[in-house]
């Protein structure tokens, strides 16, 4: 058995390496409160003879298997989670009972959770989201699934672009990072991205490629498909198809070598770790409630739509800034000022007669202060009226999406349009989400209202984006994708580039990778 160590591990640095690791360990599990204590007990009240036992247990008769295997259990445990993830999948091969220990979904899940990305993240993309269309409505359960595999497969794959491009702003950015790397205003540069300009599209792609300095040739694209043409009319379909193919085929000329386009609104619902839901996207233009079930947009039920987004929001604060004389430089102030003093009351007429004077420093020397301004701003998403818009409020919209989505029955749980998930940048209003649900289950007949959750936006602005980072990150991503004519050349691609890239170092030495992913992945390799 010690051969077969030294072969797994270097020979010289094995005796130092265990030494110090056997003190931690013992010194990790004496300090801890009620501990175990199985055969080979730990908690005897003279630790230090018991460690000298312990001590010759590991060392003195190390060429025995049958002491290894005496080592209790959660010793063994702990000894691998300090030894880490690359030196305990090597020791696998020292032998069968090792092989079965190291195996266990509890240490890989310790390992998970101790990596940047949230665990919740990666079991709900794991548990959900990795056998594709038609996503699982029945999530696999943990045991089902070996994390070990999983840490091994996350580790290799190498991660895309995410490019959402919002109708306002645009972000984008390495998968493997923990936040967009940059934003652009999509309405200054590029226009309305949603019309299916080849030329159009073309410059903003290869803009975001430029910006981060990325070979469109060399690079898995997962790119947001914007909220449009929602009806469910064939002239819709059609046109949503159109759009798609259009993002295809601009991509594909451009080389990149596999394409992922989900909706946007079914990416933020992913960030919120729901695969069923109601998405409340407060846009740019416009507000968008999408009934999604499975993470399947469900146009034959119906998506609302209000006229009523971001811009109508700044708009109007600046208007009543200058009705009261508040005199500001730019957009740019108010829009600030929008930000970070404005909220949504969950009680208008209450609201009106409280003090709600504050004040916020735009720039280091401007100060302003907004009272009435800073709830009546984002009411205007309730009444619409107050800014001279002809539509009905948002908790009327929505309310409508649940009466339909009740009607069209198309389930047998009747729950899955009861989780109302916020998006977009407005939907960050602090208060909304509490407001918007106490309309529902005021508006609502019990038989609908009854268990509705309002879910305030899980990443900001950045949702959509968030959402395709869970799909970014899996081996099988891909696969989600739902446009059949290149499905086969997407996920041909994909496995060429996964081979590549787990068999190569140049996209190991990438920025987008940090850490020591090359010494991991090959410890991997021939798992
Ligand atoms: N904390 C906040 N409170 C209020 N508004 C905010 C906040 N954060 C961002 N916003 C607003 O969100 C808007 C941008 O939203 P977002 O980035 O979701 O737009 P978009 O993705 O381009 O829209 P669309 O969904 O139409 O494509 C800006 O007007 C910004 O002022």
């Amino acid at each position: 058995m010690v051969a077969a160590i030294s072969r797994a591990v270097t020979a010289n640095t094995w005796q130092n390496a265990m030494n110090s690791l056997i003190r931690k360990v013992w010194v990790s599990v004496t300090h801890r409160s009620g501990s175990p204590s199985g055969s080979g007990s730990i908690s005897n009240p003279n630790p230090v003879s018991e460690y000298d036992r312990f001590l010759q247990m590991m060392y003195i008769q190390t060429s025995s298997t049958g002491d290894f295997d005496r080592i209790p259990i959660d010793i063994f445990m702990q000894i691998l989670k300090i030894l880490g993830p690359r030196e305990s999948a090597r020791l696998r091969a020292v032998c069968k009972s090792w092989k079965f220990s190291v195996s266990d979904n509890r240490l890989w899940i310790y390992f998970l959770q101790n990596q940047p990305e949230p665990w919740d993240a990666v079991y709900f993309a794991e548990a959900h989201l990795r056998s594709g269309w038609p996503l699982r409505a029945f999530p696999a359960q943990m045991h089902d699934l070996s994390f070990m595999h999983i840490y091994g497969q996350r580790v290799e794959v190498p991660g895309a672009i995410i490019i959402d491009g919002g109708s306002g702003y645009c972000k984008y950015g390495w998968s493997k990072y923990s936040s967009p790397s940059g934003r652009s205003a999509t309405f200054l540069e590029f226009g309305n991205i949603e019309s299916p300009m080849s030329s159009r599209l073309r410059h903003f792609f290869s803009t975001i490629c430029s910006r981060m300095q990325v070979k469109t040739s060399t690079q898995p694209i997962v790119v947001s498909l914007p909220l449009c043409h929602y009806d469910d009319t064939e002239s819709a379909k059609g046109s949503r198809r159109q759009l798609k193919d259009a993002i295809y085929s601009t991509l594909f000329d451009m080389n990149v070598p596999a394409v992922c386009a989900i909706s946007q609104a079914t990416l933020a619902l992913f960030a919120a770790r729901r695969i069923s839901g109601i998405v409340v996207n407060v846009g740019f233009h416009q507000t968008s409630v999408v009934p999604i079930l499975h993470g399947k947009v469900m146009h034959k039920v119906g998506v609302e739509v209000v006229g009523m987004g971001a811009l109508k929001l700044t708009g109007f604060l600046r208007d009543r800034m200058q009705q009261n004389n508040i005199h500001f430089d730019s957009l740019y102030t108010v829009r600030t000022l929008k930000e970070n003093l404005c909220y949504v009351a969950l009680d208008y007429e209450a609201e009106l007669s409280k003090d709600t004077q504050a004040s916020f420093a735009v720039s280091s020397d401007s100060w302003f202060s907004l009272s009435k301004e800073r709830f009546q701003t984002g009411e205007i998403l309730f009444q619409p009226r107050m800014a001279g818009v002809q539509a009905m409020g948002l908790h009327q919209a929505v309310a409508l999406c649940m009466d339909h989505c009740h009607d069209a029955e198309l389930t047998a749980d009747d729950n899955w349009y009861k989780t109302v998930v916020l998006a977009g940048g407005s939907a960050c209003l602090p208060g909304l989400a509490a407001r918007l649900e106490k309309e529902l289950y005021g508006l609502l007949p019990i038989s609908i209202s009854s268990g509705i959750r309002v879910i305030p936006p899980p990443y900001g602005t950045d949702s959509a984006w968030f959402g395709a980072k869970l799909v970014s990150n899996q081996k099988e991503r891909c696969k989600a994708d739902e446009l059949d004519r290149y499905d086969a050349r997407i996920r041909l691609s994909t496995l060429e580039i996964l081979f590549k890239f787990s068999s190569i170092s140049w996209y190991l030495d990438h920025p987008a990778c940090n850490g020591p992913v090359n010494d991991i992945t090959s410890a991997f390799i021939g798992c």
